[in-house]
C-alpha cells in the first residue's frame, strides 16, 4: 500500500463540494485523518451521522490543529471571514485551499488572513449539481472533470504542485489559469447560463392565470433542463452574482446586445439570421461531443 498523500485534511464547510471531497479523498486513501468543521451543529450532525469524515464539529479553528492541507468549502462569500478564524491554529508549512466558483474576489478574501509561512492556493473543481448540503455528497463527482488552479504569482511551486497531484487523485484533470481570467470564462460558461436559468423559470412562473399551471403541467425539454439549473442553491448563487460582479455586468451586456439581434431576426423575418447562428451552435456541440466535453 502506498503512504497517504497527507496525515490530516481539515474541511471547512461539508456540503456538496466538501462531502465529496471527504469521500473521494478517503476512496483514494490520501489522508490517515479527515475532519470537518461547518457553522450549524445540525450540519455536523447530518455530516457525523453519513460518516464523512472522521470527525465533524462547529470549531472551525480547532479542526485545523495540525492540518497539513485545509480547505475552506463555504459559499464564497463566507471563505474570507473563515479564514479569519482558522488562521491562529493553522501550522507552519501547511497549504490552504478553497473550492470556490469565483476566484479573484475569493483570493483578496482569504490572503490577508494566511499567516506567514503558510501556502495558499485556490482552486475551483469545475464540477457539480443543483443539489446542496452534506447528503448531496458522492465520491465520483471530479471523475474525469476539470480542476481549475489560480495560484498567486509568488505562491510556492511544490506547494501547487501538491495541490494538482490531489486533485488528480480525487479522480480530476488539473490546469491552471489567471483568477481574473477564470473569473471572466466562468461568466459566460456558467455564471451567465445560471442568471438565464433563474429568470427564464421566474418568467415563465409570473405568467399568471391558467397558463402557469399549463407551464409546469407540460414543462418538458429545454424549461425542464433550466428548472434543474434554477434550483441550485440561493446562498451560493447569491455569493457568485456578488462576487463576480463585473466578468458578469460585462458578458450579460454582450448577451442582450446578441438578444437584441435575434428578437430583430424574429420581428423582421430574417430567417437566415436565425438559420445561420443555429447552425453555428450546433457545430460548437458537435466539436464538444467529439471532444468529449460534453
Ligand atoms: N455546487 C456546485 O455545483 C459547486 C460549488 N462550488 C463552490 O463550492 C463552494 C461550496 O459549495 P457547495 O458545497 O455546493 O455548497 P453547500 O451549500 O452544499 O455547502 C456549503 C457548506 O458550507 C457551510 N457554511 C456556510 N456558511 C458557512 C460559514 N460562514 N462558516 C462555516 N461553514 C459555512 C454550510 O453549512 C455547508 O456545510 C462554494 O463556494 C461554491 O461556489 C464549486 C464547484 C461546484
Ligand atoms: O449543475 C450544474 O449544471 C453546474 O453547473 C454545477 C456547477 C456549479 C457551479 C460551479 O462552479 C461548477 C459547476
Amino acid at each position: 500500500m502506498t503512504e497517504p498523500m497527507f496525515d490530516k485534511i481539515a474541511l471547512i464547510g461539508i456540503g456538496l463540494i466538501g462531502g465529496s471531497i471527504a469521500l473521494a479523498a478517503r476512496r483514494g486513501g490520501l489522508a490517515r485523518q479527515i475532519v470537518a468543521a461547518t457553522r450549524r451543529a445540525e450540519t455536523a450532525a447530518t455530516a457525523n451521522r453519513l460518516k464523512l469524515v472522521d470527525h465533524c464539529g462547529t470549531d472551525l479553528a480547532a479542526a485545523c490543529e495540525g492540518a497539513d492541507m485545509v480547505i475552506v468549502c463555504t459559499p464564497v462569500g463566507a471563505c474570507g471571514a473563515a479564514t479569519r478564524e482558522i488562521a491562529p491554529a493553522l501550522k507552519k508549512g501547511c497549504i490552504v485551499s478553497d473550492v470556490g466558483s469565483v476566484k479573484q474576489s475569493v483570493i483578496d478574501a482569504m490572503q490577508p488572513h494566511i499567516p506567514a509561512g503558510v501556502h495558499f492556493v485556490p482552486t475551483h473543481p469545475v464540477a457539480g449539481t443543483e443539489n446542496s448540503g452534506p447528503e448531496a455528497g458522492f465520491a465520483e463527482l471530479f471523475d474525469g472533470r476539470w480542476t481549475i488552479l489560480t495560484p498567486p504569482a509568488d505562491t510556492d511551486p511544490k506547494a501547487v504542485d501538491t495541490v494538482e497531484a490531489f486533485w488528480k487523485a480525487l479522480g480530476s484533470q488539473v490546469d491552471r489559469l489567471d483568477a481574473k481570467d477564470h473569473d471572466r470564462i466562468l461568466a459566460i460558461t456558467s455564471h451567465l447560463p445560471h442568471l438565464i436559468a433563474y429568470t427564464i423559470v421566474g418568467t415563465a412562473d409570473d405568467l399568471g392565470g391558467h397558463l402557469n399551471a399549463e407551464v409546469l403541467r407540460f414543462a418538458a425539454g429545454g424549461f425542464r433542463d433550466f428548472t434543474r439549473i434554477a434550483a441550485s442553491d440561493p446562498t451560493m448563487w447569491r455569493d457568485i452574482f456578488l462576487n463576480n460582479r463585473e466578468a458578469v455586468l460585462e458578458v450579460l451586456a454582450r448577451f442582450q446586445e446578441d438578444l437584441f439581434y435575434l428578437q430583430r431576426a424574429i420581428r423582421w423575418g430574417e430567417g437566415d439570421k436565425l438559420f445561420d447562428l443555429f447552425t453555428r451552435t450546433r457545430e460548437i456541440r458537435r466539436a464538444l461531443i467529439h471532444l468529449n466535453q460534453a
